[in-house]
């Protein structure tokens, strides 16, 4: 339903998004997710016919943003980051205007125009000026605008920015609710919006798209990834030893109390360790069996499961570490030299 191909933006020096690629399949909520300046709202202003592309295609059911844009714009909803609304107008004003733009036929216009004031939970608001309307309320307004001509396709911007947490909740609900019947692109810089609302998410980090899969399918792939917290009886770096050797460990360190999920205050002679098991693997039984068998006394031991944060992290701060160590490289041989 969308299809992004080799997309890159440069404003003047400055390149904004470079070699984007990624597709979204009709009915699924993809979540762009990135960290402010990434290139989000260039990538989402190409896809809704208002931003030229310096190289490459989108194209919106088959028809090219760029070529076809009008034809785009009758089969998108696009709520930018600050909602185009007439405060003057009423809700079922403005959602008048906004179908007759959108070319829904005159005799359509009231069917739809209750479709989504209903959908999107306005009813008490239909006759309210736009301008007396809460932030939450208004946001609904702007998804109201964006499905009232029923797009096949809805890109909405950074959706539940500047809204309270009960907003949030609605908000992600409605977006939940038009999947399915719609293809959904939600540009956001928060993670918890992924993981709750979209089936699929493209990591987006310095203008480049670092990876796309499902939340789940991101979580396991990543290597520094599910493991153990373990609270020890005995000597740390002896337990360490003996947990390395154990099949499926990736690696183990040692943890303070405040990194532990739930933590009692320590002992003399006891520790925290964080085992990092391999993915795929379960070393849970074998790594109790070898503490126990060595002697350790085995306090208590849970499963952690990586999040997508540390998914985001990872993707997100690899490079710049990188170019860190680079820098300190070519620092050492400048010094050298
Ligand atoms: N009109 C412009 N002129 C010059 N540079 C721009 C312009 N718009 C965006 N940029 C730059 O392009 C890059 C990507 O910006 P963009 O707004 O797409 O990021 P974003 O991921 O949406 O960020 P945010 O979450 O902060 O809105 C940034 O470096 C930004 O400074």
């Amino acid at each position: 339903m969308i299809s992004v191909e080799h997309l890159s933006k440069t404003y003047g020096s400055t390149s904004a998004i470079t070699d984007v690629t990624f597709d979204v399949e009709p009915g699924e909520i993809l979540g762009f997710l990135g960290p402010n300046g990434a290139g989000k709202t260039t990538t989402m202003r190409i896809l809704a016919g208002y931003l030229p592309a310096t190289s490459g295609t989108a194209r919106i059911a088959g028809f090219d943003v760029h070529d076809n844009s009008l034809l785009v714009r009758q089969r998108i909803g696009y709520l930018p980051e600050t909602p185009p609304l007439y405060p003057e107008m009423t809700v079922e004003g403005f959602l008048y205007f906004v179908a007759r733009i959108k070319g829904v036929s005159a005799g359509d216009r009231a069917t739809k125009i209750t479709a989504a004031i209903e959908r999107c939970n306005l009813q008490e608001k239909r006759h309210v000026i736009i301008r007396k309307l809460s932030k939450g309320y208004r946001q609904r307004v702007g998804i109201a605008q964006a499905i009232v001509h029923d797009p096949p396709a809805i890109i909405l911007d950074e959706p539940t920015v500047g809204l309270d947490p009960r907003q949030i909740i609605e908000v992600r609900n409605l977006i939940k609710s038009l999947a399915g019947s719609h293809t959904i692109i939600i540009s956001t810089h928060i993670l918890p919006e992924v993981s709750m609302t979209c089936s699929r998410v493209a990591i987006i980090n310095g203008g480049k798209v670092v990876a796309t899969d499902t939340p789940d399918n991101l979580m396991n792939q990543l290597t520094k990834g599910s493991g153990y917290e373990i609270e020890i009886e005995g000597e740390a770096a002896l337990a360490k030893q003996v947990l390395q050797n154990v099949a499926g460990v990736n690696f183990v360190e040692s943890i303070s109390a405040v990194g532990m999920h739930s933590h009692t205050s320590l002992k003399e002679n006891q520790a925290y360790l964080r085992v990092i098991s391999q993915p795929g693997t379960e070393p849970g039984k074998d790594i109790a069996a070898a503490l126990i068998g060595t002697g350790f006394g085995l306090l208590e031991m849970r499963r952690v499961n990586a999040t997508l944060e540390d998914v985001f992290l990872q993707l997100t701060t690899e490079e710049k570490i990188l170019e860190t160590e680079t820098e300190i490289a070519e620092a050492k041989e400048g010094e050298a030299a």
